[in-house]
Formats: structure tokens, C-alpha cells, sequence
């Protein structure tokens, strides 16, 4: 059975995989492997050549092992919202998604090394936030918890104003667990 080995530096994908019962080893892709703006990219076009290149920059370095990699971004009236710069961005990003719909995609790519086949896909999950009072916005926002999150939330950290109208969970919090698990049984030399 070919080792499973996760592409990211995110605590968020390394707790999701463990909760999920996988073994696995962590290797962090380059920074410069998240990379390159295309205008023309729709937000699922745009996560799934994130994981891929994140995929890509581990593959090369891996004799065996099955890579997986996965690039999460919120959109909002057709604003991609990746991980905020600083809390001036996230408090932008909050208050356009104040009181609105939005949508969080994850790209997964899934890499059996010593091949040069790969796999990507894409999950999406809708969901709603409440309209969010500048006191209580000012007050999440004095606790960092929105640092290197996508959209610049955590739905993990247990917020009552936002909410999944529809699709996985594990996929707003960076790796679409039931995707994963179809991919993986999709690919004919493992079992996992
Ligand atoms: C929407 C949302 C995102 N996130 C996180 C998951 C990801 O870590 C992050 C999206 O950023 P990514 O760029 O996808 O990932 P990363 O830079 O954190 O890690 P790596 O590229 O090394 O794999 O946002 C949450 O933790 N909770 C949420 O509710």
C-alpha cells in the first residue's frame, strides 16, 4: 500500500486527515508553488491549478508515496477571497460577505508517485452569514482567529453566524473528505 503523504503546511488539512483515520507523512510544498493570478480564472478553475501546482512541487521531490494536495478559496459576488493580507483585508472580506450568500471551493489533487498521472477535483459548499453587527465584527476580528483562513473565517472555530446551506464541511475547513475518499478508491493500486 503506497504511502499517503499531505502537500501543505495547513493544521486544518493535517487535523481533518487524522480525524479521518489516515496514516500519513506531511511534506510542505514551496511557497512559490501558490502561485500565478489568471483574471480569466473562475474560482474552481482557479483551486484546482492551485492544487495541482502544490501537488506538482512535492511529486517532483517524491520517489513513492501518493501525493495529495488540495487550495481552498470563499467567493462572494464574484470576489475570490483567499487568505487575508491583514485585518484591514479581513474585515473587507467579512463585510461583503455580511448578510449574504457565498461559496467556499477546494481543489484536490491526488498523485501517485513514481507515476506522472494525476487526478484533480473540485468540491464546493454553499453557505449564509448572518449580517454581522461592527461590534461583533471588531470583536472577531481582536482574536486572529481569521489568520491564514480562506475568506478570513474558521467555520471550525465554532461561529454562530455562519452557516452551511449545502455540502461538506471538512471542505469549507480546506480538504473535502467524502472527494477524498472517492478519489483514493478510484485509483486502482490502493486501498485504502
Ligand atoms: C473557509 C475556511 C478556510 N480555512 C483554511 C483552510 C486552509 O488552511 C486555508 C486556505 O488556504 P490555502 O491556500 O488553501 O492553504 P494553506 O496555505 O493554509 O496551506 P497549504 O497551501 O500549505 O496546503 O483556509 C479554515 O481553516 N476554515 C475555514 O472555514
Amino acid at each position: 500500500m503506497p504511502k499517503l503523504i499531505l502537500a501543505s503546511t495547513s493544521p486544518r488539512r493535517r487535523d481533518l486527515l487524522t480525524q479521518a483515520g489516515y496514516a500519513f507523512e506531511v511534506i510542505a510544498p514551496h511557497d512559490s508553488a501558490e502561485c500565478g493570478i489568471c483574471s480569466r480564472e473562475t474560482p474552481p478553475e482557479m483551486v484546482a491549478r492551485l492544487a495541482y501546482q502544490k501537488g506538482l512541487d512535492v511529486a517532483i521531490r517524491t520517489q513513492q508515496g501518493l501525493i495529495v494536495a488540495c487550495d481552498t478559496v470563499a467567493e462572494c459576488c464574484g470576489h475570490i477571497l483567499g487568505k487575508p493580507k491583514n485585518r484591514d483585508h479581513a474585515r473587507e472580506m467579512l463585510q461583503l460577505m455580511s448578510g449574504r450568500e457565498h461559496r467556499v471551493y477546494s481543489g484536490l489533487c491526488v498523485w501517485p508517485r513514481p507515476g506522472t498521472e494525476h487526478h484533480v477535483q473540485v468540491d464546493v459548499t454553499r453557505l449564509v452569514m448572518d449580517p454581522i453587527s461592527a461590534a461583533d465584527l471588531e470583536a472577531y476580528l481582536a482574536t486572529d482567529a481569521w489568520e491564514g483562513k480562506a475568506g478570513a473565517f474558521g467555520y471550525q472555530d465554532g461561529l454562530d453566524w455562519v452557516h452551511i446551506v449545502e455540502g461538506s464541511e471538512s471542505n469549507v475547513v480546506g480538504l473535502p473528505l467524502a472527494l477524498l475518499a472517492k478519489m483514493l478508491a478510484d485509483i486502482p493500486e490502493t486501498s485504502f
